[in-house]
């Protein structure tokens, strides 16, 4: 539609209708279709016996129209200045139907807003707080998928309230409406900064906002035909008429019709990837919100208590009596997590639960290698076990080189140079903090030779000596230095 010879290098002008399901969207813009269609003449409203057709439209309470659709012809329009553009109308799919997830409504409302320079919103009675909410909700959703600008993102927003039943208060039409929503928008120092953020944040995303009220299309319409049709051939040539037409411009500079097909396939590609967070319905993002907010207070409560016992100032503790410690606070805080009342419901509650107790147990993790830290003969495991190869060594080579086994002597005093080259090494790493990957791997060949030489080896001596022996490193099963839990 966009790429036809006669109109790919137009500036583009894209007036698009969103809002709720069933509130006569399709229908307004059939009649922006005849608008279009019978520009020069003074009656293009049509008949009353005339269909009304172009984009679908029916009674009944099921949603008619899905995704975004735009009218095929493009309209090529004389602008007073001389210039050209090409007019595109787009009918979307009505918010909150009973098949469509939040996501949906958002994403179809952000991209016509994001593609369109007049968007009209298409309201019933009344502008409530909570259409301002979605409102905010839907445009964020659209500015996270944009560039970001210092300028308003958006262009013109024109709330549309059909069935306005208060013309006493705000006559019907654009001057009426815009008064009346000059003082729904309007912040007040005494209001609640959530209901002052939401009208800072809509004033921030449009250059230019409008409102027009519309009485409702009934009874009035069948007794006095000029009525209703006055109205609408108010409104119509407001957002239509060639003097008024507004070109879509994005960050600045004005686009044509070749160009919004590339900056379509962009936004839909942005929304069918996965950085953009997912927009959530109210009741779901308070019960996360609860829910977060139980779980970072239980898990602080775990990492004070434990801090206690086993913090940065306090002594090395045995590896049982911390994981007995652990087990205490994880219930306690299980149970604090539990006490606070959350929206959501059980099951949704226990998916946070055992968020909690993972990220307990990875707490610990960290307490645990923290607490090992501290034990001296841990610390000393890397230079105990080097000493004890070097006297193993130093006594082989003595022995064999004394029964005349040279080559034997060679090769053990070969690995006693290597074990003194080593420690010698780490005794650097450990003291200049320098060549940290060379530390550990010698950390780490100590730890396997303890692990499957050494230990074993003194196996059988610790048996028979138990009590001088136990001093002995043998971490990390098992140590029990260090001091018992007072109660
Ligand atoms: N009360 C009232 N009804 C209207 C008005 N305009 C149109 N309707 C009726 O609203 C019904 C739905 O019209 P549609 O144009 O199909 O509504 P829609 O918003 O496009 O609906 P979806 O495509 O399902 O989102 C039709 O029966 C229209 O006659 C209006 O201003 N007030
Ligand atoms: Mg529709």
């Amino acid at each position: 539609i966009l790429l036809q010879d006669h109109v790919k290098d137009l500036n583009v002008v894209v007036v698009s209708v969103a809002g709720a399901f069933r509130k006569g969207k399709s229908f307004l813009l059939d009649f922006m279709l005849r608008y279009m269609y019978n520009q020069d003449s003074v009656s293009w409203i049509g008949g009353n016996n005339e269909p009304l057709t172009g984009f679908k439209w029916r009674g009944g309470c099921e949603r008619e129209t899905t995704g975004i659709q735009v009218w095929s012809d493009v309209f090529v329009v004389d602008k007073p200045d001389g210039s050209k553009v090409a007019v595109l109308l787009v009918d979307t799919q009505g918010a909150f139907d009973s098949q469509s997830t939040i996501k949906d409504s958002a994403t179809v409302f952000a991209l016509s807003t994001m593609t369109s320079s007049v968007q009209v919103y298409n309201l019933s009675n009344n502008i409530q707080e909570d259409d301002l909410q979605h409102l905010q909700l839907f445009t964020e959703y659209g500015r996270l998928a944009m560039e970001e600008t210092k300028t308003k993102p958006f262009q013109s927003l024109m709330f549309l309230i059909r069935d306005w039943s208060f013309p006493y208060e705000h006559e019907y039409g654009l001057k009426g409406g815009c008064k009346f929503l000059r003082k729904r928008l309007e912040v007040k120092a005494c209001q609640h900064e959530e209901l002052q953020n939401v009208r800072r944040h809509i004033d921030s995303c449009f250059k230019n906002i409008a409102c027009f009220l519309l009485p409702h299309p009934g009874l009035k319409v069948s007794t006095n035909p000029h009525f209703d049709g006055r109205l609408i051939a108010e409104l119509v040539p407001l957002l239509l008429a060639p003097d008024r037409l507004v070109e879509k411009e994005i960050s600045g500079s004005r686009i044509t019709c070749k160009d919004l097909v590339e900056y379509f396939k962009a936004y839909i590609k942005i929304y069918q990837g996965d950085e953009l967070p997912h927009p959530k319905s109210m009741l779901q993002a308070t019960a996360e919100a609860n829910n977060l907010t139980a779980v970072a207070g239980a898990k602080e409560l775990y990492s004070r208590n434990m801090e206690q016992v086993c913090g940065g100032d306090q002594p090395y503790m045995a590896p049982a009596d911390l994981e007995h410690y652990h087990a205490a606070f994880a219930e306690d805080s299980v149970k604090y997590f539990r006490s606070i009342k959350k929206m959501g419901g059980e099951e949704f509650c226990q998916r946070y639960q055992t968020q909690l107790e993972s990220e307990m147990e990875e707490a610990f993790a960290n307490f645990s290698k923290h607490n090992e830290g501290k034990n001296i003969f841990y610390a000393a495991r890397t230079p105990a076990t080097l000493f004890v190869v070097m006297f193993f060594t130093y006594v082989l080579s003595g022995v064999t080189g004394f029964i005349g086994l040279s080559l034997f002597a060679k090769l053990a005093n070969l690995v006693l140079g290597v074990a003194l080259l080593l420690l010698c090494i780490w005794a650097y790493v450990k003291y200049s903090g320098e060549f940290r990957e060379a530390g550990m791997l010698i950390d780490q060949l100590a730890e396997a030779l303890w692990e499957q030489v050494i230990s074993k080896l003194l196996e059988p001596v610790r048996n028979h000596l138990a009590w001088p022996l136990s001093l002995l490193p043998s971490l990390p099963s098992g140590a029990t230095l260090g001091l018992k839990k007072t109660n």
